[in-house]
């Protein structure tokens, strides 16, 4: 019986890293298109990763404060499903890349205390899918993908119009205590599936989605 819980693994670099996530049975896979990442792609890159997705397993493009200028290029160079927003996109700026594009657009909010939960209302309110994700700690170069955690129980039994998925940190060992606590249906990682920042551990990725899809 197939699993209620939906993963996304974000960040795949090579045609391997796509076809073991295809094959765990994850449902989303994300190319990073923020350059200081180690997990960044060309345009070039990206159409090829896209190109050997199989069918079922949603594309989502990975963008940061981004231009039109930047997305015109994505989106025309790249098969794309979803784009996720990981910046300080306003939620204005959500409608009008939605319309723009007519791509479902999910919006990542960075969660570190109560405070930072009514963001989530508001963007819950334009976006299509929220990604409740670790707030970065004040110094980071990325603000996405730093392997940590928060507070989980910020979010226990909060709900929102639109689907979303619980980020920051998960790992094999977490992630159904991740998901009994918040309640979670969609979970999303990077730097765990990883054996050195930016390149994806095909075992990894199958012992996470084993463990996120057992239930
Ligand atoms: O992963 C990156 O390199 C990245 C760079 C810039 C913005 C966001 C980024 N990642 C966002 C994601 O969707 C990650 O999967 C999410 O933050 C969880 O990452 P991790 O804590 O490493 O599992």
């Amino acid at each position: 019986m197939p699993s209620h819980i939906n993963v996304k693994i974000c960040g795949v670099t090579r045609p391997v890293d796509v076809a073991a996530v295809a094959d765990a049975g994850a449902r989303y896979m994300g190319l990073v298109f923020f350059p200081k990442s180690p997990r960044f792609v060309t345009l070039e890159k990206a159409a090829e990763l896209s190109a050997v997705a199989p069918v079922g397993l949603c594309k989502v493009a990975l963008v940061v404060n981004p231009t039109d200028a930047e997305l015109d290029a994505i989106t025309e160079s790249v098969p794309l499903d979803m784009l996720q927003l990981h910046g300080s996109e306003t939620p204005e700026r959500v409608s009008e890349i939605k319309v723009r594009y007519g791509l479902p657009v999910m919006k990542a909010i960075g969660v570190g205390s109560a405070d930072d939960l009514a963001a989530l209302d508001i963007y819950g309110q334009v976006a299509d899918q929220l990604l409740v994700d670790t707030k970065p700690p004040k110094d980071a170069v990325l603000p996405g993908g730093n392997g940590l955690a928060f507070d989980w129980s910020l979010v226990a039994g909060r709900r929102w119009p639109v689907p979303w998925m619980l980020a920051g940190g998960l790992n094999a060992d977490t992630v159904r205590e991740a998901i009994r606590v918040t309640g979670a249906t969609q979970v999303d990682l990077s730097s765990a599936v990883e054996s050195s920042p930016g390149v994806k551990d095909a075992g990894l990725i199958h012992a996470f989605c084993k463990a996120a899809l057992a239930d």
